[in-house]
């Protein structure tokens, strides 16, 4: 394994059963400009899978120079909820994954624009990141406005599973706090019944926002077209 960062954007990456997409719109030059330039300052070291075929686990202190607490954020989509909790808590760092290049960019836009320098970046599946974090590692996650997935014959391709949320568990740290939001009810059923069952309590399930809240580009449009948010709170059993 690598303990260098790689530079720039693999275009390529390896697949698992992913079913989101990967690409949206063409990138604006300036957008280029981020991946190119910033995406590899801001990505944790020996996480992608050219570095680390073997999946070995890396030092989360190497993340960020120093055994700060470590935040994940699963799918941030334009990242304005990641920049606005590197903003507000400052001595956190936090990493988030998104497969979807045409957000990253989006988010590194932010970051710099911003000026956080707590934030790092996994442009791919958050199942490929929580392979190689050690047990333990992370204090809080988010899975802020998840990919619905509506349909019953598709439900299992959503986050709230057990494919996604044993290794959740696994690298989060024993009391650490996990959230998620959506304004899918069906959503809500399903999360409340798959998260406890892998080894986190049910703290709040409320539609008032969390006091450090920064609505999302999807809380956004889910408020336009009349959806109510849900806000649930879990603790890591341990
Ligand atoms: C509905 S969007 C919400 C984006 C953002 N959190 C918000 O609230 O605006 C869901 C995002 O999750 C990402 N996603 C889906 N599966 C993922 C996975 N396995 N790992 C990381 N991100 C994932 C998608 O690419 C998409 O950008």
């Amino acid at each position: 394994m690598s303990d260098e960062p790689k530079s720039g954007f693999d275009p390529n990456p390896p697949r698992r059963n992913f079913y989101g997409r990967r690409h949206g719109k063409t990138l604006r030059q300036s957008q280029k400009g981020y991946l190119s330039e910033d995406l590899g300052e801001l990505r944790p070291r020996g996480i992608t899978v050219q570095d680390n075929p073997e999946r070995n686990r890396i030092d989360p202190a190497a993340i960020f120079g120093d055994d700060r607490p470590l935040w994940l954020e699963v799918g941030f989509g334009g990242g304005e909820h990641m920049v606005h909790m590197a903003a507000t808590y400052p001595d956190i760092g936090i990493i988030g994954c998104e497969p979807f290049i045409n957000g990253v960019a989006m988010l590194l836009g932010k970051i710099r624009a911003a000026g956080v320098e707590n934030v790092s970046v996994h442009p791919g599946d958050a199942r490929d990141l929580m392979d190689v974090l050690p047990d333990a590692s992370i204090e809080r996650a988010f899975l802020m406005y998840p990919d619905p997935w509506p349909k019953a014959r598709h439900h299992r391709r959503r986050f709230v599973t057990p494919e996604h949320l044993i290794p959740l568990a696994r690298v989060m740290r024993p009391g650490g706090i996990f959230r998620v939001a959506t304004d899918i009810p069906d959503y809500v059923r399903q999360t409340l019944e798959e998260v406890p069952g892998a080894g986190f309590d049910l703290v709040s399930e409320t539609p008032v926002a969390w006091d450090d809240w920064i609505s999302t580009r999807y809380e956004q449009k889910a408020l336009r077209e009349g959806r109510v948010p849900h806000y649930v709170t879990f603790r890591r059993q341990g």
